[in-house]
């Protein structure tokens, strides 16, 4: 076996290739490392800020919209990444050539990077109070070299395991922490009923709809798991592992979890601090077990995917091929870094900007998927030798860029602003279409003529 060899044998991420059939998941396996993304504070809070400014009723309709939209474009994603083995890298390069799809490495590693911060802020946060006497700063380390040791272990090694036994802890854990403030707080009578004051608008579960259209980076997380899945299971993986069931726990369970005990826990405002500091007092060192297993769930893909698209990122970009232990300690730092320079006020602007280009992105690789006219065009090829991929594919640039500006727009202007989600996916998925029909060959195959 040359040096080569050795290496991308021992590469059990494939970062720069497609995954192998005997790089593939048992299923149950994959569907154990991808529910670790069901879990976290962050659903609670959102469901709970939803109900609170325009009603539970609306706030539940506009979850099991989203639940239906979420599962039916992953099980579309996740289909295709399956068929493929590609990852979001590797797939960008087909759509936007390599100089776009070093963007899109970079912004999806920065997103996942900046969730792994507000994530693993909060396990600080929550360790230190129920210590007394730790320091947000130690907490913060032990928080991050936590989070970042879990994932050396790689997808396929033992975070399935992991966060499979975790599961049950969770949602057992959640069913607890309601029949508990139930009992200390009384059962809040009327909750689905609730309506902000001064009534909701009609649009108000278009509104929450919309705002969960912030989170679909979960589209590009989908397609960097949905790889390690066997083509055989790709039924049970987009219908299941991918699909509404999993949104139906990740936003319906965790949400109405949520909504409930933001109506029993007296709180000082609303946030993800405000609920676990809530758990806290509720159940003590039981509600400290609980946030901890919640986020450390989560918290194992989004370091993971930060660790292996800043390798990636940085190898386009250096050309240094960096091993994934090291790139995992580097992203340990830079979070640590972010967590303790109290920065999150700007990394909240930059995800909502951030977001927008997301959105783009799914457009467009939705488009690209679904597309009959690149199927009939181009066969549906993929074209991965890197000496016949431009650096700019004009077609993709333009519907990713285009509809970005759209939706950037869009958000400034506040009369309109909640159509900037919407508006920028039709963008993407519209110009990408129209782009395809008058596409030249070599903006996918370069240096074929
Ligand atoms: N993928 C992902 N999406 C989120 N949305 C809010 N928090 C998170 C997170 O930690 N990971």
């Amino acid at each position: 076996m040359t040096a080569n060899n050795q290496n991308e044998a021992s590469d059990l991420d494939f970062s720069e290739r497609p995954v192998p059939a005997e790089g593939r998941m048992p299923r149950v396996n994959l569907m154990m490392a991808w529910w670790a993304v069901c879990s976290a504070i962050f659903y609670m809070v959102v469901a709970a800020a939803m109900a609170r400014s325009y009603g539970t009723a609306n706030a539940l309709i506009g979850i099991v919209l989203t639940v239906i939209a979420y599962g039916v474009i992953n099980g579309v994603i996740s289909r295709y990444s399956m068929k493929t083995g590609l990852n979001v890298a590797l797939f960008s390069k087909v759509l936007f050539g390599h100089f776009g799809a070093v963007v899109a490495t970079l912004i999806f590693f920065a997103t996942a990077l900046y969730y792994a911060v507000f994530e693993g802020y909060v396990m600080a946060l929550v360790l230190s109070e129920w210590s007394g006497n730790l320091s947000m700063s130690a907490a913060t380390a032990i928080v991050v070299i936590f989070g970042v040791a879990l994932i050396f272990g790689s997808v396929q090694h033992w975070l399935d395991k992991f966060n499979g036994v975790l599961l049950p802890v969770y949602v057992i854990g959640m069913l607890i922490a309601v029949g508990m403030a139930v009992a200390e707080f009384g059962y809040p009578a009327g909750w689905l009923s609730r309506v902000p004051e001064g009534g909701a608008s009609p649009w108000s579960w278009l509104h929450t709809f919309v705002y969960y259209m912030g989170v679909w980076v979960l589209m590009m997380f989908t397609f960097d798991y949905a790889r390690f899945g066997h083509k055989k299971d790709a039924n049970f993986h987009a219908r299941i592992t991918f699909g509404i069931p999993f949104y139906a726990m990740t936003f319906l369970f965790s949400g109405i979890v949520g909504i409930l005990l933001d109506s029993m826990i007296p709180t000082d405002g609303l946030s993800e601090a405000s609920i676990v500091l809530g758990l806290l007092e509720l159940m003590g060192l039981g509600g400290l077990l609980l946030v901890w297993v919640t986020q450390s769930r989560i918290n194992t893909a989004n370091f993971y995917l930060a660790t292996v698209n800043f390798e990636s990122f940085i190898h386009k970009v250096t050309g240094v091929k960096m091993s994934k232990i090291v790139a995992g300690c580097l992203i340990g730092v830079i979070a640590y870094v972010l967590m303790m320079a109290d920065v999150f006020s700007y990394i909240l602007q930059a995800l909502a900007y951030q977001g927008v280009f997301v959105v783009a992105w799914v457009g467009v690789a939705l488009c690209h998927v679904l597309s009959r006219t690149y199927q009939n065009r181009f066969n549906g090829h993929v074209e991965l030798d890197n000496a016949y991929i431009p650096a700019f594919n004009p077609c993709g640039l333009v519907a990713w860029c285009g509809a970005a500006l759209t939706g950037v727009v869009t958000m400034n202007i506040p009369d309109i602003s909640v159509f900037s989600a919407p508006a920028t996916f039709l963008c993407a998925y519209v110009v990408y279409e129209l782009g395809l029909r008058v596409a030249k060959d070599e903006w996918y195959v370069a240096s074929l003529k």
